[in-house]
């Protein structure tokens, strides 16, 4: 792979003959390289501007002042550096985790569903510029998903109808310079979803790692196939040269999972660089309550995911000591989550 392919969206997808052309170059790519780019439109471009401004002012604050927006019901808030463990080693990474902000009067955090929680917003300029981004690269990624089923041969709407109600999250990060002791921004791991759209200022520190023919690789949503630390130190990893005004784009585990490995979710590490670096990684979602089956699953197949059982599976691999991993063993909210998934099958 030489330089990374970029694509520009249409306005709306209908599933015109161009809208499947496009979807299999979308697919078709995804193969060979792993990633792709997204052109951004200038109100894309402007809205992801004021969301690493806001994010550069609040990381600016002091420790302690970061250090109280966390919260016991979500893990939406901060990430202290070296807090978030991958495959046993901590990242460097400094962490503003934004997942749908559910208010206290929602019957699903009155009942303890697990995750479910207002963000612990640090102000409202903060609030509306991650909002107004949210909104931006959440329309970028229905229509990513609706190209992509496209390309797949399957209905226009097959995988949007996962994302009714999508648990739609991100991170907002900041990674500091390296130091004489470590070059670790994040070790290599794969995320959790269907899509991950992101977005980096100039500095540049991302891997990915292509489709490479023949070599194995985990199914991260089994307990027993963590993806996190896999080929850690060993070639090819392919740098992401930053770039204005794109977003870049791979599938996440539940992509990789629906299409049977035919799409790979795309095993990614950031070193750190010789300046700190500010980034954006918007994860595009199933439901929570969503059962996610194979779209070539024929009557009788039983193998799923049920995604808000993986979401909090991984949270709680990811931050076995946070406040929000306590309580919810306190509480006994996996529980609550077993009663879902039992609904959610035989709904
Ligand atoms: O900073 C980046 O470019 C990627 C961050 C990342 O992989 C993540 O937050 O999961
Ligand atoms: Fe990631």
């Amino acid at each position: 792979m030489t330089a990374l392919r970029t694509f520009e969206l249409p306005d709306s997808v209908s599933g015109t003959t161009v809208d499947r052309i496009l979807g299999r170059q979308l697919v078709r790519t995804w193969e060979t390289d792993g990633i792709f780019q997204v052109a951004a439109t200038g109100e894309q471009d402007r809205t992801t501007g004021e969301a690493l401004a806001a994010s550069r002012r609040f990381f600016a604050r002091s420790l302690p002042e970061k250090a109280k927006f966390v919260s016991d019901l979500t893990y939406s808030g901060y990430i202290a550096s070296g807090e978030e463990v991958t495959a046993g080693e901590a990242d460097y990474s400094e962490i503003f985790t934004v997942c749908p902000d559910v208010p206290l009067a929602d019957t699903r955090v009155a009942e303890g569903w697990p995750c479910h929680g207002p963000v612990p917003w640090p102000d409202e300029d903060y609030r509306a510029a991650m909002k107004n981004y949210l909104h931006e690269v959440g329309e970028i990624g229905e229509k990513l998903l609706k190209l992509v089923a496209l390309g797949l041969g399957a209905d226009l709407d097959q995988l949007t109808r996962l994302t009714r109600n999508g648990w739609h999250h991100m991170r907002v990060l900041r990674f500091p310079a390296r130091s004489a002791t470590t070059e670790r921004g994040i070790g290599a791991h794969t995320d959790y979803g269907l899509l991950v759209i992101a977005a980096q200022d100039d500095v540049g520190g991302l891997f990915i790692r292509p489709p490479v023919p023949g070599e194995p690789r985990n199914r991260n949503w089994l307990p027993e196939e963590s993806t996190a630390g896999m080929y850690q130190d060993e070639e090819p990893w392919h740098f992401v040269e930053p770039e204005p005004r794109v977003f870049t784009v791979f599938p996440g585990d539940i992509l990789q999972f629906l299409t049977g490995g035919r799409l790979l979710s795309t095993p990614h590490k950031v070193r750190l660089a010789t300046r700190e670096r500010y980034t954006l990684a918007y994860f595009h979602e199933p439901s929570f309550g969503a059962t996610v089956r194979p779209l070539s699953s024929e009557d009788g197949d039983d193998e799923y995911i049920h995604y808000g059982t993986h979401f909090t599976n991984m949270f709680t691999r990811c931050y076995p000591d946070r406040v929000t991993t306590q309580r919810i063993h306190q509480e006994e909210r996996l529980v609550t989550l077993d009663r879902l998934r039992a609904r959610s099958l035989s709904g």
